[in-house]
């Protein structure tokens, strides 16, 4: 597998805590989609935020395409708690900034994919409104759409659909991972959920408590295929590969459901 994205030796910690030890080394490949679980606290929010470049490793490096990772660049789109929606600009123009350096794209085309990206999140009725005016929720929807109408090479995802109702994750989830597939993206994915790290991953890193260190990848592709379909949920190797990751994490000392 070939390492588009790698994480070389890569150690943190804050102040004297230990946040990733001893070292943690693993390999992306372009296109894949790799969902991190873990115990709470473990250190997976640290990793991705060494990933977009808003923390910098301890020691060891982070590597895209070989170039040690820098600032928060447009190859990589983010969607974390902490990094929402634009207050001074409308949810409609939230997504439209997401799309600024796009040359690529015409402005009626950018229009259409703002429209087709907030229809998607649910939030095509408040294209006008102001993030303040809107939940905690809508406004991680607005970060969903920016993110995913700018179509960033790599793909940020920290817990992105947690506060979503369980219809609109679904359907989210389904798009992602057609996005993911139609459009070759990489994705960093972090969710509590393993049913979802398994309908939406290549591969599942299992970490263990903090401080964090892989304790299992479980390679989900060769076993569910790369389609995902809704009906795989029903299926006989999805429970088998869930209760698996259940019991890995259970031996992580996760509280994971
Ligand atoms: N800036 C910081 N300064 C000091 N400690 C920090 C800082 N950021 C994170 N930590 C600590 O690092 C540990 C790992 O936190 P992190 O948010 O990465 O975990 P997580 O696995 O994402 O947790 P959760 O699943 O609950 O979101 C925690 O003990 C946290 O308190």
């Amino acid at each position: 597998m070939s390492g588009y994205l790698q994480f070389s030796g890569v150690t943190k910690s804050f102040g004297g805590v230990e946040v990733v030890a001893p070292s943690f080394n693993l390999d992306v490949a372009r296109n894949e989609f790799v969902v991190f679980l873990g115990p709470s606290g473990c250190g997976k929010t640290t990793l991705m935020r060494m990933i977009g470049g808003l923390d910098q490793p301890s020691g060891g490096d982070i590597l895209l395409e070989g170039q040690r990772v820098g600032a928060p660049d447009r190859r990589r789109g983010m969607v974390f708690q902490s990094y929402s929606s634009f207050p001074w600009l409308t949810v409609g123009q939230n997504v439209e900034f997401g799309m600024r350096y796009r040359d690529d794209l015409s402005e009626d085309e950018k229009l259409a994919r703002r429209d087709h990206y907030l229809d998607l999140v649910g939030l095509y009725e408040f294209i006008h409104t102001y993030p303040n005016r809107v939940s905690g929720g809508m406004r991680q929807r607005v970060a969903i759409a920016r993110t995913l109408a700018a179509g960033s090479d790599v793909l940020l995802m920290d817990e992105p659909f947690g506060a979503l109702d369980a219809q609109r994750r679904e359907k989210l989830q389904v798009e992602l991972r057609a996005i993911q597939r139609r459009d070759a993206k990489t994705v960093v994915f972090v969710t509590h959920d393993v049913e979802e790290a398994v309908f939406l991953a290549d591969r599942v890193i299992v970490f263990s408590k903090r401080p964090a260190r892989l304790l299992a990848e479980i390679d989900v592709t060769s076993r569910l295929g790369a389609d995902r379909p809704l009906e795989l949920r029903d299926g006989a190797e999805f429970f088998a590969l869930r209760n698996e990751i259940l019991r890995l994490l259970r031996q992580a000392g996760g509280d994971e459901e």
